[in-house]
């Protein structure tokens, strides 16, 4: 077998109170992909952040083309062939594709000064490569999530890096993006670079990895080719113990109407949007990313001024014109996009936790400190928050970590009513299962809920009734029991009225 590309040896890395990587040996071959998996904070992202010059390992050594590196800045890492495509990307909305592509490497002429036509004629060139068809001269806050990885991987090969990573790259992505976006990985492999790829999502590990190499504590458990190993090994490798993945439907009785909206709308979005929604009730809003349930959502929470349409709770209407209004009213919105609305990052994880609902943990005059801890233990518990200590800030702690601080956030404001968009998004498969056990516990306590989510196992795993949007509308609706996954997906597809 040829030699490996890139090679660790013995890597650790720790933070105040936290091992997070302990003797780490990884070896990344030409024309293989290598699955990175393990539960949320067990170290993925920082072996990323090691390999990309953005953290510096207290111990170990790294390895390109047999020679050994020390890299004191993500530039060194840039220069010695390693590239990263992020899940948030990291690029600059202002500049161009173009810009974007060649940020730090712009091409001069003799002058000095940068050659902008050799800029773009060389940036359309490479988007040409991987099949992309975007036009140089966009800026970059024109394109989607989808399309913004691509220009990532347009920069990746601008400079022949050699190692590619990609760290969920397919979590705002629809299933043909997500087909493009591993056809491009087979031709990355084709031209012999190596490439890690880092998902929580097993049918997508199973699908493009040829090796995995499983972290558990910041310890290397396990590795070696993909197929010698079943889903449930990876998982009980995962996670040291059998997880139940799926926990079975509580049964709880429906009650009366709690919320009903009728036809709101926004000016582009979404159009005409009614549902009743009732206590205990789990409502799926299923649909394509771009479909409009986050944008229809965020209206009704006030996030975003609605055009049209009334909102009544429980018989009342109500005029939701901030989130503020919301809240008070008893809707709670998880968002799915943690960095820019759910938490904040410099504050602890007890103050992320209490701070929407401040007044519930004042005694006498006083905020409580202790009640706001017993509070944030609590729920810290239940969802298998990993962290040095509840007062940890939250920007200190694992992607998926912040996520379940964001869950826990709304979880402690015992709304009426609960949005939850994408609550598993980042969320590895051990904790996916406390959430979901979370949810049904929820609608048992009488919460109406809403659940956004792209993965249909886990909307028809829950939802009572599942509604389906397509391009801004409701398109269609079903009952438990009387659905099935092609109905669910023709629906948000179209394939089902175009059949017909
Ligand atoms: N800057 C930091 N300061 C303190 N602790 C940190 C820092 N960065 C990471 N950690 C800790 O290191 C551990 C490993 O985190 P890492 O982000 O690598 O996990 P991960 O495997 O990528 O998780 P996820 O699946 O949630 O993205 C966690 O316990 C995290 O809290």
């Amino acid at each position: 077998m040829s030699d490996p590309i890139l090679t660790l040896t013995g890597v650790s890395k720790s933070f105040p109170g936290v091992r997070a990587l302990h003797d780490i040996g990884l070896s990344l071959k030409p024309g293989r992909v290598t699955a990175l998996i393990g539960e949320n904070g067990a170290g993925k992202s920082t072996i990323v952040k090691i390999l990309t010059g953005i953290y510096r390992p207290d111990a170990g050594e790294i390895r390109v083309g047999g020679e050994q590196k020390h890299f004191s800045s993500p530039r060194d890492a840039w220069a010695a062939g390693i590239a990263a495509i992020h899940q948030e990307t990291v690029m600059f909305d202002e500049l161009s594709v173009a810009e974007n592509i060649f940020t730090g490497h712009m091409p001069t002429g003799s002058t000095r000064l940068v050659d902008w036509a050799e800029m773009r004629r060389k940036s359309a060139e490479l988007l040409k490569r991987i099949d992309a068809a975007i036009p140089p001269e966009f800026k970059l806050k024109r394109l989607s999530v989808a399309q913004k990885h691509l220009v990532e991987i347009a920069r990746a090969l601008s400079h022949e890096a050699r190692v590619v990573i990609m760290d969920e790259p397919t979590a705002a992505l629809s299933a043909n993006e997500i087909d493009d976006l591993f056809r491009i990985v087979a031709q990355l492999k084709a031209e012999g670079r190596a490439i890690v790829f880092i998902s929580h999502k097993f049918d997508e590990i199973f699908r493009i990895a040829d090796d995995f190499v499983c972290l558990r504590d910041g310890e290397k458990v396990g590795e070696g080719p993909i197929s010698s190993v079943t889903e449930a090994q990876l998982v009980r490798m995962m996670v040291g113990r059998p997880v139940d993945q799926v926990f079975p439907k509580r049964d709880v009785p429906i009650g009366e109407v709690v919320l009903s909206v009728k036809g709101l709308s926004n000016a582009t979005e979404y159009a005409d949007i009614s549902f009743d929604l009732r206590k205990g009730e789990i409502l799926g809003l299923y649909g394509l990313v771009g479909a409009g349930r986050t944008e229809a959502m965020q209206g009704l929470f006030g996030i975003t001024p609605v055009t049209r349409g009334t909102v009544t709770l429980n018989g009342r209407p109500l005029a939701v014109r901030s989130p503020s209004d919301a809240i008070a009213a008893g809707i709670s919105y998880v968002p799915e996009d943690r960095q820019d609305q759910g938490a904040i990052l410099s504050l602890g994880i007890r103050e992320n936790v209490t701070l929407a609902n401040l007044s519930k943990y004042v005694r006498g005059l006083f905020l409580s400190r202790a009640a706001e801890q017993e509070a944030t233990r609590s729920l810290g518990r239940r969802l298998a928050i990993k962290a040095a200590s509840w007062e940890q800030q939250l920007g200190e702690l694992s992607g998926g970590n912040q996520q379940k601080v964001v869950i826990a956030k709304w979880l402690a404001t015992r709304p009426k009513v609960i949005v939850l968009d994408e609550p598993t998004k980042g969320i590895d498969v051990g904790s996916k299962a406390a959430v979901h056990d979370f949810i049904g516990e929820l609608a048992q306590d009488g919460l109406a809920v809403v659940l956004i989510s792209s993965e249909l196992p886990e909307v028809m795993g829950l939802a009572d009734r599942i509604i389906v949007m397509k391009e801004g509308h409701i398109v269609d609706e079903f009952k438990r029991g009387a659905w099935s996954a092609e109905q669910i997906v023709g629906a948000a597809t179209g394939a089902a009225r175009e059949a017909a």
